[in-house]
């Protein structure tokens, strides 16, 4: 596999698809106790390893979304009913043999392939989709999963987001994770569960903590998004502020750690490696750039995450070989 170096030890940017290495079967589907059938392990998996890499079995163009409600079930049964009917009569079957959750009331007045369709889809880009292998994954508010949607291949790839042991359940999460427990509770709701993974079945202690740990990370994501263009400060107080915002992105980025969101490392990366490179610390800015680079080739090679991370790293080296250069002579 062909790949260009940026520097010895440092991010080089492969020039053939790493999302198509793995091995073929890497899980099983068998019944996980409280939860239905789930998907399992059939190997140690290492960080990054691909576990699944499926086609929509059909998608639909997502309806206007209303705050509070979300989708609209009407106009979303619909449109799976037309797609539905264009299947071929194996592929039907597989969708009606999904599972869902309905309240009473829904199974009465709502029609099973609209509540099939709530209960496993997921987005594709701008439309969402069904996948019915990867509907399969239960949900854990601390997954050993990730996912993301390549257009390119029209596939949604899911991967190891740790080192998984042979045997045990893979898990994905439905809902997006800066959330409290309560509120991720609430989302979950029209999944008919109540979550027990580590997150969501620790002691109340436990639990407050993470849930603090979970805001603060929200509010440090967004305090942080107004900072991340490459301004290097040029006055004493801007300067002492940079530094100290160099210091709180490494909480920032120790709380995403401590609350195992794999999904947000590279972001995580990312801030850390601007706020250091806006307080002109070259060697952190280049080592926390690059492994935001290697998290995102590892997702996807070719994405714009991953360019971006390339980009920033490439130029932070240069930086820091300049400063290198200026203290040697
Ligand atoms: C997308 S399906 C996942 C696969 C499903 N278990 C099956 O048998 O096909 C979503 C449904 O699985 C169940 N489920 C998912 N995650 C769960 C969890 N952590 N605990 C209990 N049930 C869960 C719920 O019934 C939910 O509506």
């Amino acid at each position: 596999q062909g790949s260009t170096s940026i520097a010895p030890g440092f991010a080089s940017w492969p020039t053939t698809d790493q999302a198509c290495s793995g091995p073929p079967e890497v899980y099983t589907v068998r019944p996980s106790p409280g939860k239905g059938l789930g998907v399992f392990a059939l190997h140690d998996l290492d960080v990054g390893s691909i576990i699944m890499r499926e086609t929509p079995i059909f998608t639909i163009q997502r309806p206007s979304f209303i705050k509070g409600t979300g989708y609209p079930m009407e106009a979303v049964s619909q449109l799976v009913r037309s797609e539905f009917a264009l299947l071929a009569s194996k592929q039907q079957e597989e969708v009606m043999n999904l599972t869902y959750h309905a309240t009473d009331t829904e199974k009465e007045n709502s029609d099973v392939l609209g509540l099939i369709f709530r209960s496993n889809a997921y987005k594709t880009g701008e439309d969402i989709g069904l996948f019915p292998k990867i509907s399969r994954i239960n949900h854990s508010c601390r997954p050993n999963t990730s996912y993301y949607w390549n257009a390119k291949q029209n596939k949604r790839i899911v991967y190891a987001n740790r080192k998984i042991r042979k045997g045990e359940e893979l898990f994905d999460s439905y809902i997006s994770l800066l959330l409290t427990h309560k509120e991720r509770k609430e989302r979950l709701e029209p999944y008919g569960f109540t979550c027990s993974c580590p997150a969501c079945a620790s002691k109340p202690k436990a639990m407050r903590e993470s849930d603090v740990r979970r805001m603060d990370i929200r509010k440090a994501f967004a305090d942080f998004a107004s900072q991340l263009t490459l301004t290097v400060p040029d006055s004493q107080s801007a300067r002492r502020k940079a530094r100290i915002n160099a210091k709180a992105s490494l909480q920032l980025n120790g709380l995403v750690q401590q609350e195992a969101l794999a999904d947000f490392y590279a972001h995580a990366y990312k801030i850390v490696a601007i706020s250091h490179a806006r307080a002109e610390d070259w060697g952190a800015a280049t080592t926390w750039s690059n492994r935001g680079y290697e998290l995102r080739v590892m997702e996807d090679p070719e994405s714009a995450n991953a360019m971006e991370m390339f980009q920033l790293t490439s130029a932070f080296i240069e930086r820091w070989k300049d400063e290198m250069r200026q203290q040697s002579l």
